[in-house]
């Protein structure tokens, strides 16, 4: 794959005190934002099912997040971002076996690929930046993102975003150790806003995900 970052994410469930510990940890929020995201699939998840997700984020574009290929498991994710069109074209014509199309955009080949919206909702989020004090090692930064949705359910995550699989390691210790300082226990696994949206909404959809791939993540109880 040419093109595309690596994330590095763990996400938890932030509490009251969450804004203020990040405070207190020096971290400063660099904005607050609404976007409407909206994920695409075929009606039976082929790309989901394959742990593939793609998505048109008002505001920024399409992104599709491919399974990442550092092979650490663990109460984490790592994907590799597609954010150029083309790309994204490319991997698509590629997951779903289909033959080479005109175009390289990729809304011009939903129709094509029988790719159908399933979720659409609103996020807010506030987007805080860490500088922590005697991590002289910026590279890669951390960055905590806290969102609530249109539907009710809010959710945080620590992220890194690197360039080669050898960072990912490093980034994963500097995110499991922040998670720490935070308060996030270190068992605590919080699920995607998406997967609750489908477990809520279209819980046909989530079943199927569920049983296609018995090792992807439950949303659990709580959630319902
Ligand atoms: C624990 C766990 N979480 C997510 C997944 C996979 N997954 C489910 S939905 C999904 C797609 C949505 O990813 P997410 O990081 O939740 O979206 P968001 O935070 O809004 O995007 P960002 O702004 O960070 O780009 C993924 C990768 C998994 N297999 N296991
Ligand atoms: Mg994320």
């Amino acid at each position: 794959m040419a093109q595309g970052l690596i994330e590095v994410e763990r996400k938890f469930a932030p509490g009251p005190d969450t804004e203020e510990r990040l405070q207190e940890l020096g971290g400063t929020l660099e904005h607050r934002v609404t976007f409407r995201d909206t994920y695409y699939d075929t009606s039976e998840l082929s790309l989901m099912r394959s742990d593939h997700w793609l998505r048109q984020r008002e505001g920024s574009g399409w992104e599709l997040k491919c399974p990442g290929v550092a092979g650490i498991s663990g109460n984490h994710n790592e994907y590799v971002e597609l954010t150029l069109e083309p790309a994204i074209v490319a991997q698509l014509l590629k997951l779903l076996g289909a033959e080479e199309l005109e175009s390289a955009d990729v809304a011009a080949v939903l129709g094509p690929l029988k790719l159908q919206e399933v979720a659409s909702f609103i996020t807010t989020r506030s987007s805080w930046k860490l500088a922590l004090s005697g991590d002289h090692d910026q590279d890669p930064p951390l960055r905590v993102d806290l969102d609530s949705t249109d539907f009710g359910y809010a959710v945080g995550e620590v992220e890194a975003m690197v360039r080669e699989k050898t960072e990912v390691a490093p980034a994963l210790e500097k995110i499991f150790s922040f998670s720490k300082m935070l308060g996030v226990p270190a068992q605590e696994k919080a699920p995607a806003k998406l997967l609750v949206y489908l477990q809520r909404f279209r819980p046909l959809d989530y079943q199927r995900l569920l049983e296609a791939n018995s090792s992807s993540e439950a949303t659990g109880d709580s959630t319902s």
